[in-house]
């Protein structure tokens, strides 16, 4: 089933007085937990990137996109971080390629990152990536911090931010070979604490609301999707909903969109906090590490499971 007709909420996070414990600060909160409930994701218009780093960072990410594959191969994950370079050349999505790149907020990160693909550094890209990620982080702590007082559990705010690294992720969708639809990315939700999505203004990113209605996500060029991975859902005890999305590509012109993951680090376990878990809301997901669950997700059992984090450590009833 598709619907033309229903939109994903859009929050404003523009107001210069967005400041936590404003009266501008509630109602947005409010709304924020309400899209968070009902659909997992929202649109966010936030204006805290200027229009010359919007369009620079799609320009050097075609640029780098556009390199030779062998090149782009050097960016290999580290070992205990599976998944997190270059990944391409799937067969079973073959208009997909993304470049993962770990905390890109960090100076020296960022660096050491561009001199991988460009040997003789490349301190124009370095200082986009930096800036850019640095100022949609705003976003997903404004957002989390939101989140954790709706939910009650304001006092884990540091460990749950202290918990976690970003990872910057461009990616391009080829255009279709033939004139139907074809699948650029297939169903999943992510397995993050929060992804933002950017996009150029190639339309295609599907969400599958709680009824089973796919809806057409079609952000302007200044607003993000905000949207809640598996570890928030399992660590919110499922208080929060964790939205299946997918990539439909249509048309002649290649797709560009920017992924700003949230991610535990390695060694954090992942566990719900004892006041959000009740008779009401038994506990769902036994303690876990994400990136044990992130290398069981992508071994061929995991590959299979329709809910792998329920397969992985969900609490048998
Ligand atoms: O390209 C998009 O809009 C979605 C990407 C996505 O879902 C992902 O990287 O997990
Ligand atoms: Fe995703």
């Amino acid at each position: 089933m598709s619907s033309e007709n229903i939109k994903l909420p859009k929050i404003d996070f523009c107001d210069e007085d967005l400041k936590p414990g404003t009266l501008v600060w509630n109602q947005v909160k409010s709304q924020v937990h309400k899209a968070l409930v009902e659909y997992g994701c929202f649109e966010a218009s936030f204006d805290k990137i200027p229009i010359h780093l919007r369009k620079s960072i799609f320009e050097f990410s075609q640029e780098m996109l556009d390199l030779p594959l062998q090149t782009k191969l050097k960016n290999v994950s580290p070992l205990t971080k599976p998944f997190h370079g270059y990944v391409g050349q799937n067969p079973r999505i073959p208009l997909y390629e993304s470049m993962g790149i770990n905390d890109p907020n960090i100076p020296h990160k960022a660096e050491k990152f561009t001199q991988i693909l460009w040997p003789q550094g490349n301190p124009t890209f370095c200082k986009i990536i930096q800036s850019y990620s640095k100022q949609l982080s705003q976003l997903d702590q404004t957002v989390r911090k939101m989140l954790l007082e709706s939910l009650g559990v304001e006092k884990y705010m540091d460990e749950h931010m202290n918990s976690t690294y970003y990872n910057l992720r461009p990616i391009k969708y080829k255009a279709p070979q033939s004139s139907e639809a074809e699948v650029g990315l297939y169903t999943h939700t992510d397995k993050s604490i929060f992804s933002i999505l950017h996009q150029n203004q190639v339309n295609g990113l599907q969400i599958l609301t709680k009824d089973g209605q796919w809806i057409n996500v079609e952000p302007t060029p200044e607003t993000f999707i905000v949207m809640i991975g598996d570890s928030l859902y399992a660590w919110a005890n499922g208080q929060v909903h964790v939205p299946y999305h997918r990539v439909m590509m249509k048309g002649n012109e290649a797709r560009y969109s920017i992924a700003l993951f949230s991610i535990p680090k390695a060694g954090y376990i992942i566990k719900a906090p004892h006041e959000l878990v009740d008779e009401e809301h038994p506990l769902l997901f036994k303690p876990f590490d994400y990136h044990e669950y992130q290398a069981f997700y992508y071994t061929e059992e995991g590959q299979r499971c329709e809910h792998p984090l329920k397969a992985y450590c969900g609490v048998s009833v």
